[in-house]
């Protein structure tokens, strides 16, 4: 076993890390003061437009696209580090680097399942970064985490779709360039396969009957830079049959391919907000004396710190597998690695997260830090892509099979 990177991985990564030093941390507090200043919360921010054409300018642009000719055409393994440093500015430097969800995870459906078409309208703009994009699956009325009980309507008339249903938490639907969502919905509500009742269509933002309603905050944060994530109701919209993506009662299959590589990509930023935790942490606990003593030298202080360092340790290298594994023996082949890392990364980084609030004292729920916000965003991570549950349940009953 070689745990080393290769040679294109590790000059990719020299290349970000000078990139995120040079240019994205230095960005942060512009980013702020510039939206703090503009009339809408929603606007882009200069600086991360100027941030965006740099990267691009320095070849560090969709490097997640393992498709040659549409992206970098690294593999997950290869990606992986590289989502990992990203994570380290989640605000900025995914979407700096055109590798922000959920435009990835859509623009891989669209290079896997879109028409010439459809790539042509709604792929190229995403990958030149000109337009953004949603992904409408969640129903604030059902369980959604079982997309069976999805209760939005995708009616065929004559040459066209007609979409009807409410949707919520849909991320990226607030940002003025959002001009497309992939619709789930059902076009077969009564048929026998329970799997096969749902397709997908692309919905145009500006298409009548689509009223993006309100933004949905998340413990009080509404991800300005990412585009929010809304409530979405689409009242009869009449889109082409052409809009269709993949064959009606296909839907359910590209949801679950749409998941595998963008939950290797949550859980290595995870595990790069992880690694400016612990940073912090060191910084904090080696400036500041209390009781007699600096705070790096308290037992509990230490404990945090040493904990933080063997989660992430071993959070990378299973991830790192998972990746491996989904490029040699494909997303089915991984399945069990991709539900155990998105069951054990986000717990493991809240609490990673937590006890570095709790070692700043105020200043860690301050806005001030970074930290209450990355809490935020890690803890939301429990939910979305699927609550730790449903994942625990599925590998559960896989282990099971397996000793029946
Ligand atoms: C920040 C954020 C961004 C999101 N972005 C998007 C997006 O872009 N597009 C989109 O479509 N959706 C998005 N979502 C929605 C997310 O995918 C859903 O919230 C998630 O799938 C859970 O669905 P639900 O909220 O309907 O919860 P429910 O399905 O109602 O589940 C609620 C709880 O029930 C329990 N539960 C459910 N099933 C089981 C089970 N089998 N066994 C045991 N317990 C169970 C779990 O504890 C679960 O948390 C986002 C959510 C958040 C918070």
């Amino acid at each position: 076993m070689d745990f080393a990177y290769d040679a294109r991985t590790e000059e990719l990564r020299e290349r970000l890390l000078a990139f995120m030093t040079e240019h994205v941390y230095p960005a942060e507090q512009t980013a702020e003061e510039q939206r703090a200043a503009q009339d809408s919360p929603w606007s882009t921010v200069p600086v991360l437009e100027e941030l965006k054409a740099e990267a691009r300018k320095q070849g560090l642009w969709n490097l997640f696209l393992p498709d040659e000719e549409y992206g970098a055409g690294l593999s997950n393994l290869q990606y992986a580090p590289l989502a990992e440093i990203t994570g380290r500015s989640p605000q900025l430097a995914p979407t700096a680097l055109n590798c922000a969800a959920p435009d990835t995870g859509n623009m891989e459906l669209l290079a896997q399942f879109g028409s010439p078409e459809q790539r042509a309208r709604w792929l190229e703009p995403l990958l030149a970064g000109g337009i953004r994009s949603a992904f409408a699956m969640t129903e604030p009325d059902v369980a959604s985490s079982d997309a069976t009980n999805i209760g939005t309507r995708i009616r065929r008339e004559g040459d066209a779709y007609v979409v009807t249903g409410r949707k919520w938490y849909i991320s990226g639907a607030m940002h003025p360039d959002c001009a497309v969502f992939i619709v789930m919905g059902k076009t077969d509500p009564d048929g026998a396969d329970v799997r096969r009742q749902q397709s997908m269509v692309l919905v145009p933002r500006d298409t009548p009957g689509v009223e993006v309603r309100r933004a949905m905050s998340v413990y009080g944060y509404e991800d300005h830079y990412h585009g929010g994530h809304a409530e979405v109701v689409f009242h009869d919209v009449r889109v082409p049959a052409s809009a269709l993506v993949g064959e009606e009662g296909g839907g359910f299959a590209i949801a679950q391919a749409r998941l595998g590589p963008g939950r290797i990509h949550h859980c290595m930023r995870l595990i790069g907000m992880a690694e400016r935790a612990i940073e912090l942490m060191c910084r904090r606990a080696l400036d500041r004396t209390a009781f007699g003593a600096p705070l790096a030298r308290q037992g509990v202080v230490r404990e945090w710190i040493a904990d933080a360092r063997v989660q992430v340790e071993q959070l990378r290298l299973l991830v790192l597998k998972t990746a491996w594994l989904m490029d040699t023996v494909g997303n089915r082949g991984a399945h069990t690695e991709i539900q155990a890392i998105k069951i054990a990364t986000p717990r493991a980084v809240v609490q990673i997260l937590d006890d570095a609030v709790q070692l700043h004292g105020a200043a860690g729920v301050s806005q001030d830090y970074p930290l209450a916000h990355l809490w935020a965003s890690a803890r939301t991570l429990r939910l979305a892509d699927g609550p730790d549950e449903v994942h625990q349940r599925s590998l559960a009953r896989r282990e099971l099979k397996r000793h029946a």
